[in-house]
């Protein structure tokens, strides 16, 4: 029986919003102690005074890009850039080649992760076949091959009646559906946010609006079935006052922002680094204010990377060409770190809220709890740490990130998975 002995870290506990010094003695994979000066015989001790201990993060947006794409990322890969990242758990986007849409592909896909993965790794399925729109996919056969909610990310439904009738089959089989709001035709050739800076680059413009009315629209489908819908990657001034209007009148509608939509505007183009692309575009200032207004009254639900690994030759292309993302997961807790709990933004606890508990009972997991009897998921933090972030050490294959030189502080220093350590700065 292998036992771990955590001495004298400070425990966060998110869901009951405490931060106290607390031993964690582990037996086997679970927490079976937690208390001051716990002592074993035959424990292997680890001393992490001065460090904090939280749930294992979840990360409920990652692509993984297995199968099809592993030049750009493998699942071995980028659970190592989650492990590194602070995360335990991750859900993996379907939009792989094939995309995952039926119960053979969630098959295949889960027992490759359970090998190859060093963290725990769930799959979201596609909404519709291939992610075309058109047809509704597997969705009840791939619930029972175990997918946690389902999701045509990277592409959006614009047929109104597919979404309404995937969100009815997805509420029977108590899924989450997950919201890649984007309209085509608002959207059109578009790189980048439009206003100021897209004129000034003359780069082609994405409305505010291609984002606010799918979200708009995706709350009105939600309501009228009395489903449960996520958006993904929140972005928009507009859309944040959407959803808190919509969770006051009691719509079932939860949403995500990634760090860089925190992070940066769209002031970050003008150096026509293909690094600034993604999808949504990064925003305006005034989007990026309303979105920590959002985390702080609790409409923005969670903190997700949406890491979105590529090639460097994919990237190393003029604007128009390379692929739009960013790839997330070995920034993320540094970001939310330095830019939201450093100048009190969110508290520590608030915080790691949306990066344990929150996204976890969104995907039905049973997550992101840091209690005596549960699964010892755990993250070992340096709040003290200050360094710089060099792409080149990534883990993940995709060293895509406008993040390149950053001074960050507050990092990963050990990551532990069904009680044992997958990662270790040391
Ligand atoms: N976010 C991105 O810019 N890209 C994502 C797709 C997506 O999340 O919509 C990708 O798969 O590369
Ligand atoms: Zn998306
Ligand atoms: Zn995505």
């Amino acid at each position: 029986m292998s036992k771990l002995l955590l001495k004298n870290g400070v425990v966060i506990n998110p869901v009951k919003q405490t931060k106290k010094k607390e031993d964690i003695l582990i037996e086997d994979n679970k927490i079976v102690k937690l208390g001051s000066n716990l002592k074993s015989e035959t424990a292997q001790v680890i001393d992490i005074a001065g460090k904090i201990i939280t749930p294992g993060l979840v990360d409920m947006h990652v692509h993984l890009r297995e199968p099809g794409f592993e030049y750009k990322e493998t699942i071995k890969t980028g659970t190592k850039a989650a492990a590194k990242g602070g995360f335990t758990t991750v859900a993996a986007m379907p939009n792989t080649n094939p995309v995952i849409d039926k119960e053979s592909l969630v098959k295949s896909v889960l027992a490759t992760a359970k090998k190859e993965g060093v963290v725990n790794v769930c799959q979201l399925g596609a909404i519709t076949k291939e992610s075309k729109g058109t047809e509704l996919a597997e969705i009840g056969r791939m619930k029972q091959a175990g997918v946690v909610g389902i999701s045509d990310d990277g592409n959006s439904i614009m047929n109104a009646e597919v979404m309404r009738l995937a969100l009815k089959y997805a509420k029977d089989f108590n899924l989450p559906v997950i919201s890649h709001c984007e309209d085509d035709n608002l959207a059109g050739e578009g790189v980048v946010h439009e206003g100021y800076y897209s004129t000034i680059t003359g780069l082609n413009p994405i409305p505010a609006s291609a984002e606010d009315v799918m979200v708009a629209r995706d709350i009105y489908l939600a309501k009228e079935t009395n489903s449960k819908v996520h958006i993904a990657h929140i972005s928009t001034k507009g859309s944040v006052k959407l959803v808190r209007q919509a969770k006051e009148r009691g719509v079932k509608v939860t949403c995500e922002v990634t760090p860089h939509h925190f992070t940066l505007t769209d002031a970050e183009i003008t150096s026509f680094a293909t690094a600034t692309k993604v999808n949504p575009p990064l925003r305006s200032q005034e989007d990026v204010e309303a979105i920590k207004e959002g985390l702080q009254d609790g409409t923005i639900d969670v903190i997700a990377t949406d890491h979105a690994p590529h090639a460097i030759e994919e990237k190393d292309v003029e604007y128009d060409y390379a692929p739009f993302g960013i790839s997330g997961l070995e920034t993320a807790l540094g970001l939310v770190l330095t830019e939201l709990v450093k100048p009190g933004v969110l508290s520590l606890e608030e915080a790691i809220a949306k990066v344990t508990i929150q996204p976890a009972q969104i995907l039905g997991l049973n997550k992101g709890r840091l209690e005596v009897g549960e699964v010892a998921d755990l993250t070992v933090i340096d709040l003290e740490d200050q360094w710089q972030v060099n792409p080149t050490k990534f883990l993940s294959k995709g060293q895509n990130t406008p993040f390149a030189g950053y001074k960050l502080q507050g990092k990963t220093v050990m990551t532990i998975v069904d009680g044992e350590v997958v990662y270790s700065i040391n």
